[in-house]
């Protein structure tokens, strides 16, 4: 298999585990790469993430590294973290468990697709989130005034520091913070989770991918729509935020750890 390799570059111990990673995979006969940050800190050549192909992308980091990673990729390629990082609720296996898993797994994966959200501002595509979409308020203590339309017809209008477009596969994360419900990935929706609502009766809703979603800002209050917290865009004032299933799912390797074994084990002692 054609292996690319990623790794948190702000550990060394992450990075010198990367190495001995990818001669224990070139021993198993795969073809292996290094993507260029990885690369550049162990005084070697590398591929940058745009260029990132082949059949499996091994990430050693947390969340964030993962996030970076399939935020960076053009073409989606199926990725495997191993949790370097304080949670790594993306990152299944544990450094140790890594080297049994690769000696039993030479000829292929059992992949899992997770979808994304593609948002587009005003008509414009901004990228695809595997989390969410966050749109904040700049100015701390200032509430934005959003108006939310399903299929044309105006489902709610509240004013809030924010609100969450997050995916299932973000409902463990901000979402989660924020008030939202655990969401089964298997599920496929569109979660919006606002941030602070000033209102008593406002609720996260759960809307099928079907249906076309449209986000107003209805405040000249500047704003910033951050993706996955890996880019930020500025807003115009009166913005339309339109959000849609991506044709580009993020595709994760199956390791047989069930889902909800990672919520019960990784998010109960935060
Ligand atoms: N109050 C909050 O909970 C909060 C605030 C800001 C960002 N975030 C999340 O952080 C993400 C960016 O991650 P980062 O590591 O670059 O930022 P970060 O370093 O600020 O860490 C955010 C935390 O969220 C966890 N996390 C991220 N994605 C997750 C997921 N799908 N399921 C469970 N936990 C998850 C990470 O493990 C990390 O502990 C954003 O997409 C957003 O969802 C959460
Ligand atoms: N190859 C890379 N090049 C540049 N930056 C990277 C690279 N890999 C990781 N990073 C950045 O390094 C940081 C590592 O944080 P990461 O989220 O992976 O770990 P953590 O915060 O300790 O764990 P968790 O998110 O699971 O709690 C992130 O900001 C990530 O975007």
């Amino acid at each position: 298999m054609k292996i690319v390799l990623v790794s948190r570059i702000d550990e060394a111990d992450a990075l010198r585990y990367t190495a001995s990673l990818a001669r224990e995979l070139e021993g198993l006969g795969h073809e292996v790469a290094l993507e260029e940050g990885t690369a550049a800190h162990l005084g070697e050549g590398g591929i940058s993430f745009e260029e990132i192909d082949g059949d499996l992308v091994v990430v050693v980091g947390g969340d964030g590294s993962v996030l970076l990673t399939v935020h960076q990729m053009k073409k989606q390629v199926p990725v495997l973290g191993i949790n370097w990082g304080e949670v790594g609720f993306l990152a299944d296996l544990e450094p140790d468990e890594a080297g049994t898993f690769f000696a039993a797994h030479t000829e292929g994966f059992h992949i899992e697709r997770r979808m994304r959200v593609s948002l587009s501002v005003n008509g414009v595509p901004l990228g695809d989130a595997l989390n969410e979409g966050l749109v904040v308020t700049d100015r701390p203590a200032k509430m934005l005034r959003f108006g939310v339309y399903v299929d044309g017809t105006p489902a709610e209008r509240f004013r809030a520091d924010g609100l969450l477009v997050s995916t299932p596969t973000g409902s463990t994360a901000y979402a989660m913070s924020a008030g939202g419900p655990i969401v089964d990935p298997q599920i496929e929706g569109f979660l919006l989770v606002p941030l602070a609502p000033y209102m008593l009766s406002s609720r996260p809703h759960l809307i099928s991918t079907g249906r076309n979603l449209e986000i107003t800002l209805e405040t000249e209050k500047p704003a910033h729509l951050v993706i996955d917290g890996q880019s930020t865009f500025e807003l115009e004032k009166e913005a339309t935020l339109t959000v849609k299933k991506s044709d580009q799912p993020a595709l994760f390797v199956h390791t047989g750890k069930p889902f909800f074994e990672k919520v019960n084990h990784k998010l109960r002692n935060l």
